[in-house]
């Protein structure tokens, strides 16, 4: 109300009406005057007699006296007594008139009614509601020149609920904060006051609304707070209708409060007591409210803590001015007398408290446990800012990515050239050089690298969602975002990092790799070292090159030796980046990348007489340990890599196999006969290389062959095209799909991958890094703690359900997927079932595209977020 009005006339209006009419007390903003009721019926029956005398028109005795050591005293003074014989009339007049009339000034205003039951409150309160009525409808005859309205309303709070007494029905009402107008009750019913017989009725209406019950004290005791407010709206007649017309507005509230009894005086139970609770703790609060008005205009009133005191906050604090009666009769005395000692004694052992050791070292264990949430907070802090700004940088690199990749790799392809790094055409080696492939161990080596920041961390969690996730997952239109945010870095990130790294590092390695013969175990550890020096510092492949390398080579070492004679081989490790991946890929180099089940025979040898380097299987189900073979790639002909996916159980762990080679059904014969047959491979230049790292009990083994093709051989097939990546695509694609139901990847994710990745020949990256991020996963991913999660965004996504299709459409779904039209929450019978069968593809792409209309399209996902950003 106060916002209406115009501040220029509150103060003017106001000074007048302190100067000539408010209280006798200007300046103070509570004026409190009580009342002694006159003995009724019964208590003249009793013959009993009052406690209490007015001795003047301010103070108030306790005529028995009280013993001499007591704490209270016997004389009262408060602003205006009334005795018993005094009139309601005269009460209004000399008590709270004053007050109760500044809401025509466009003061807001309150005049409470306080007392045990059956003291008189409400008796008092409906002649005052009456005088002051009869009052402002005096007032507004007198000043026609202004135009008034009023306007009444009526609730009550009823064990902290506020209902409407000229509502229609009982249903609570809410309190909303506006911000200009304070705390308002929604829907509450305002009425213009016509005359004074609609008054009549209104008072008649509230009285048979209002919550009455029986206590001990009190037939038809009022078990609620009564709220009657009057809302007097005036504005200037010559000014009406102007544009600059102001409209003063204000309200005074009559507030008749339930008994303040004790509950034990009442001899409360049931929801009498629960009444009584609520009613006490109210009654409290508006105490303590008013005590802090009246002591200071600083510092915090607790408004808030009570539905009354917060409805009443525009009327109590501020400008308003305040009246309260307190009612009074012998019992009452007592009453306070009691509820003082209490109080008292309350004090007493609060104070014990706070002087106690005891709650020393609680205020410093809360201190401890505030300055660790602090710190925790800062940490969470830093590591978001860190995720978004990977993000970015990510992002912005994608721009420029193709490009650069492309320039790299013709870069680097030149200078391998040059440095003779590639081997002569007939140096297919039966003894692979082993060092470590780079980026495609660069998930492996995530333990290794005790240098930098562990990303393992970031691939195989699912952080739990936090409560209020679902309306950022809705409100977020971009799922990366939300993956991001809710279901910790994606693959691209950390990884991409790690690819990048890897990328730089053996950018650096290429350098330095020169092609040598390979003379003995020795010889070849010390190069293989070699190698890695101009990595010092670095601390990552350096260890994995020098240490692990070097001494998982040894025992096979002699084997090798034996091959090595036959043929010249290169015994350098070539470390196949992710850039040289990526650009083959591309096709802007000659470069095949042979599988190495095509080396089938380096692959058994190796196996065969080094076992001990070989992992076998349970070890490798156990840990991290895995055995990759890679794909051959082709790009002269314009074909994609193809890695082997054959053996599902590799990913899966669901069965034995052996650490050997893994046979491509599709590919290897093909290979094989490409292998067995040297003169139809002739490869230019070729590069084989094998790492077997130990990794704690974690093993690893690796081989891929790399062979440089002048273009005019194609190892793969005589058309330039590998037979059919289509086909191999598809494997991959369903066993990533095996994997995603394994490690309860998020549906989002699957759909956005599943959707972007539709069998381009570029693709082939991601699906490699995809794949091996949920092999890691696999094998160290919490599944509780991400199935919980998945739980959760199949909830979120049974909610979008209704937003993003139509009735009919989520008929017609429904009908699609089986579910019965009137079965009870169809919309989670939905969502359990989004890909819930890993082996159905048309269930899969209806997963995808159901997740997708529900989450958005999935062009707003670049496909670089799901694979690696090789930034040079
Ligand atoms: N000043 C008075 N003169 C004559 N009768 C009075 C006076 N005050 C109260 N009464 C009578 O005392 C009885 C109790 O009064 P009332 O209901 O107003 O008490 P109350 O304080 O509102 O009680 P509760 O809190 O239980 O609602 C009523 O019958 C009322 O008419």
């Amino acid at each position: 109300m106060r916002s209406f009005r115009d501040d220029e006339s509150i103060h003017s209006m106001q000074s007048t009406q302190s100067d000539s009419q408010v209280s006798s007390a200007p300046g103070e903003k509570i004026f409190v005057a009580v009342r002694l009721r006159p003995l009724n019926e019964k208590e003249k029956a009793r013959s009993d007699a009052s406690d209490w005398d007015c001795i003047n028109n301010s103070t108030v005795i306790y005529k028995h006296g009280l013993p001499e050591k007591s704490l209270f005293p016997s004389a009262y003074r408060f602003d205006r007594v009334f005795a018993s014989e005094c009139s309601t009339k005269q009460v209004y007049e000399e008590g709270p008139k004053n007050v109760a009339l500044s809401v025509v000034s466009g003061i807001n205003t309150s005049i409470f009614a306080y007392g045990q039951t059956s003291s008189g409150k409400t008796y008092t309160m409906r002649g005052i509601t009456e005088y002051t009525m009869a009052d402002i409808f005096d007032y507004i005859h007198e000043h026609n020149e202004r135009e008034f309205v009023v306007k009444f309303s009526a609730m009550e709070i009823y064990n902290e609920s506020v209902r409407d007494l000229l509502g229609l029905d009982n249903t609570p009402l809410r309190l909303l904060d506006d911000p200009e107008r304070g705390t308002v009750v929604e829907k509450l019913t305002e009425v213009t006051l016509r005359d004074w017989s609609h008054l009549k009725d209104l008072l008649a209406v509230c009285e048979a609304e209002r919550q009455i019950g029986e206590t001990s004290l009190n037939e038809t005791s009022s078990r609620s707070h009564q709220i009657i407010r009057l809302t007097v709206e005036s504005s200037a007649c010559e000014f009406l209708g102007a544009y600059n017309s102001s409209i003063l507005a204000a309200s005074v509230s009559f507030v008749d409060l339930a008994g303040s009894e004790r509950a034990s005086q009442t001899l409360s139970v049931g929801s009498r007591l629960k009444e009584g609770s609520h009613i006490n703790r109210s009654l409290l609060t508006l105490g303590t409210v008013i005590r802090k008005l009246s002591k200071s205009r600083n510092g915090h009133v607790p408004f808030r803590d009570s539905k009354l005191t917060r409805i009443l906050q525009n009327s109590l604090g501020g400008n308003a001015r305040t009246a309260i009666i307190l009612m009074s009769e012998k019992a009452l005395v007592k009453q306070l007398q009691k509820e003082l000692a209490r109080l008292e004694n309350d004090m007493r052992s609060v104070a014990s408290v706070s002087t106690s050791g005891n709650s020393d070292s609680l205020l410093e264990e809360k201190e401890r446990i505030i300055e660790k949430m602090s710190l925790e907070i800062k940490e969470l802090t830093k590591q978001r800012d860190l995720a978004q700004s990977r993000i970015q940088e990510m992002l912005q690199s994608t721009s420029d990515n193709q490009v650069s990749k492309t320039r790299i790799a013709a870069n680097y392809l030149s200078e391998a050239h040059e440095k003779r790094l590639w081997h002569s055409e007939n140096s297919v080696s039966d003894s692979p050089e082993v060092t470590d492939p780079p980026h495609l161990n660069a998930a492996s080596n995530i333990p290794y690298r005790n240098d930098r920041p562990l990303r393992h961390d970031n691939v195989n969690t699912f952080p739990q969602l936090p409560d209020n996730s679902e309306e950022i997952f809705l409100s977020d239109g971009s799922p990366n975002k939300f993956m991001d945010k809710y279901f910790g870095p994606d693959l691209s990130h950390g990884w991409g990092e790690i690819a990048q790294n890897n990328y730089e590092s053996s950018e650096e390695s290429f350098k330095e790799v020169r092609c040598v013969e390979m003379e003995n175990d020795k010889d070849k550890c010390s190069e293989t070292s070699s190698i890695s020096s101009p990595l010092e510092g670095d601390g990552g492949l350096e260890h994995v090159l020098s240490d692990h390398t070097c001494e998982a080579l040894k025992p096979k070492s002699t084997d090798m030796q034996a091959t090595a004679d036959k043929s010249s081989v290169c015994s350098k490790p070539t470390i196949l980046s992710s850039s040289l991946f990526d650009t083959a890929i591309s096709g802007s180099g000659d470069i095949n990348i042979l599988k190495s089940s095509s080396f089938k025979e380096v692959d058994t040898t190796m196996s065969e007489k080094s076992e001990k380097d070989v992992i076998p299987l349970d070890e490798c189900e156990k840990g991290l340990a895995k055995t990759t073979k890679e794909p051959m790639i082709n790009t002269s002909g314009g074909t994609a890599p193809i890695h082997d996916f054959t053996n599902e159980n590799d990913f899966v762990g669901e069965k034995e196999q052996n650490t050997q080679t893994r046979r491509d059904p599709n590919s290897d014969s093909h290979i094989d006969g490409a292998i067995e047959n040297k003169e139809v491979l002739k490869p230019d230049h070729e590069v084989i290389y094998e790492e077997n790292t130990v990794q704690d009990t974690q093993k690893y083994k690796y081989e891929v062959m790399v062979k440089i093709d002048d273009g005019s051989t194609n190892v793969h097939s005589p058309e330039g095209q590998y037979p059919d990546w289509k086909l191999e695509f598809e494997r991959q694609r369903k066993q990533i799909i095996q994997l995603w139901d394994a490690c309860d990847i998020p549906l989002v994710h699957r759909a956005y991958f599943f959707l972007l990745f539709q069998g381009d020949q570029s693709d082939s990256v991601y699906m490699e890094v995809e794949f091996r991020r949920l092999s890691f996963l696999k094998q160290t991913a919490s599944r509780g703690k991400s199935s919980r999660a998945l739980k959760r965004e199949r909830d979120m996504l049974s909610r979008q359900i209704l937003k993003k299709y139509s009735t009919k459409e989520r008929e017609a779904l429904y009908r699609k997927w089986g579910i019965e039209l009137k079965s009870k929450q169809r919309r989670k019978q939905l969502s359990r079932l989004l890909w819930n069968d890993t082996q159905d593809m048309d269930h899969i792409k209806e997963s995808a595209a159901v997740v997708a209309k529900l989450v958005g399209q999935p062009s707003q996902a670049p496909k670089e977020t799901f694979g690696l950003s090789f930034t040079p």
